[in-house]
């Protein structure tokens, strides 16, 4: 480990990584490790190094002196849902808990800065747990999500964690409100008068609604995590909201701010945000895992070149030969042209194209924004039970966490390189494994270069696909 002098007692012994792991304060603004390396010490908490090439979660998993959850916890967490947390399977933290949770339990402001399927939920849900007063009945942990699928799957993990494990029954744990766009907001808002809840999981839109009409009330409010926090701030209908949140319905003293996402385009300068616009305190640490690997490493990219007109055909064929045991398939919004043409969008017909001609034994099923809630609802538990093939928009490359899906297919290539990594991100989420999964792209000869330009920036590699059987 490379420690500085002035770094606080809060930094995680672990194998040192230069270009790993990096937490800095919020004064350090310059753009990158090598940087960081340079500046001076007080700004500087701890710099690690491992090969570039060895991935941080299995070089954690394998480090004898690396500590369990338990032990980065205890003390902190209550026992009843460190057991819980047993129980479930989460014995070795990830690279991003190993390092974020001994300074979120210390109670500091974080930026949750990590590969896609890196185990930011449960980092954050383990501080949720340590901050709740069980026998106070009130709002104490507020998590924010931009999509409804997002905030059931969080409640779905925070409720797990809060069940009673085996030999606690009888110990007082919490209760978890899902209040998201399309639920039951009447029932809502006689639970949170008669008894409320200690967290709620909120998407910002349904959240607004309940403090404006003041039935939600944040007076005992001691942890608000921002979830897919770029994703959020990118939305001119919620960045308005998120600021009210953030400044005016709570105040930051009172409070300990979490901000999460695997990607944070120019972080630096977001981090300086957070404290001028005072979203979070001044000493808030940016906890940046792997700069420079954004995309999980156990990912394998493809790209195959046909024309639009062949696409279906190509995508039927790769699914024959893949035949993988879950899979999503992303399809780009459809245009208002389009739409004003009156044109059926291109999820329909992928759709109906692949269930009549797919012949494997995985179920087809549709998710996108235009389905009303309960559909969507719907599609969302199907997929959670069992595989399938998915064709979806982009509602479902946030957060959604599919552990078994294994192929991902870009049948229309994402608007920007953060979109990518976040499709691809659905895959290759299982922490320690070494499985690859692959993500590829149905491409035209024109938009190799944007391909291309994804690549660089992401700093991956993708490999041709040539189907002879296509082109004979
Ligand atoms: N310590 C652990 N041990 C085993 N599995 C874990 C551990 N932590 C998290 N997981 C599992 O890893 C998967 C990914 O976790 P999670 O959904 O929190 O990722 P994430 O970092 O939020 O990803 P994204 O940025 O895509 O939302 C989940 O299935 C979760 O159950």
């Amino acid at each position: 480990m490379v420690c500085f002098r002035g770094a606080p007692a809060c930094v995680v012994p672990c194998r040192p990584s230069i270009s790993n792991i990096l937490l800095y304060s919020s004064r350090n603004l310059s753009p990158g490790p090598a940087n960081a390396v340079s500046l001076p010490s007080p700004f500087l908490f701890s710099l690690f190094s491992a090969p570039k090439d060895s991935p941080v979660l299995s070089c954690r998993a394998h480090t004898a002196a690396a500590p369990t959850l338990r032990e980065i916890c205890s003390g902190s967490v209550p026992e009843h849902i460190l057991q819980r947390a047993e129980e479930i399977g989460y014995v070795v933290p990830t690279a991003v808990q190993h390092q974020s949770l001994p300074l979120l339990l210390s109670g500091r402001d974080c930026i949750l800065h990590a590969q896609t399927g890196s185990g930011k939920t449960l980092a954050y849900l383990l501080l949720v747990f340590s901050a709740l007063d069980f026998n106070r009945s009130a709002v104490q942990a507020l998590i924010v999500v931009p999509t409804r699928e997002l905030g059931m799957q969080v409640t779905k993990v925070a409720r797990g964690l809060a069940t009673m494990p085996k030999g606690c029954e009888g110990t007082r744990t919490c209760t978890v409100m899902a209040l998201l766009d399309g639920g039951m907001l009447k029932r809502h808002r006689s639970w949170l008068k008669a008894e409320p809840p200690q967290i709620v999981v909120a998407t910002i839109g349904s959240l607004c609604q309940m403090l404006e009409k003041h039935v939600l009330k944040l007076e005992a409010m001691r942890v608000l995590v921002i979830d897919e926090v770029d994703f959020m701030f990118n939305s001119s209908k919620q960045v308005h909201l998120l600021r009210k949140l953030l400044t005016s319905y709570s105040a930051i003293s009172s409070r300990q701010t979490i901000l999460a996402s695997a990607t944070i385009p120019q972080h630096n300068r977001f981090v300086h945000d957070c404290v001028q616009q005072k979203w979070t305190k001044n000493d808030v640490v940016h906890v940046h895992v792997n700069p420079v690997e954004p995309m999980p490493s156990n990912l394998c990219h493809k790209f195959v070149i046909c024309s639009k007109k062949e696409r279906l055909r190509t995508l039927l064929y790769l699914l024959q030969k893949d035949m993988p045991k879950s899979g999503i398939v992303f399809v780009g919004e459809q245009s208002e042209k389009s739409k004003k043409l009156g044109q059926p969008p291109s999820t329909t017909l992928i759709i109906e194209f692949l269930r009549a001609s797919y012949m494997g034994c995985l179920e087809v099923i549709l998710l996108e924004e235009e389905m009303n809630f309960n559909a969507r609802a719907t599609s969302f538990s199907e997929l959670r039970e069992r595989g399938c093939l998915l064709v979806s928009t982009d509602i479902a490359s946030r957060g959604f966490d599919l552990p078994q899906t294994t192929h991902i297919y870009n049948f229309d290539l994402p608007r920007s390189a953060v979109d990518y990594l976040h499709r691809a991100g659905r895959t290759g989420r299982i922490p320690f494994s070494k499985d690859k999964c692959s993500v590829t792209s149905l491409i035209t000869k024109e938009e190799r270069f944007v391909l291309q330009r994804f690549e660089n920036e992401l700093m991956f590699q993708s490999e041709e696909l040539v189907l002879e059987s296509l082109t004979n």
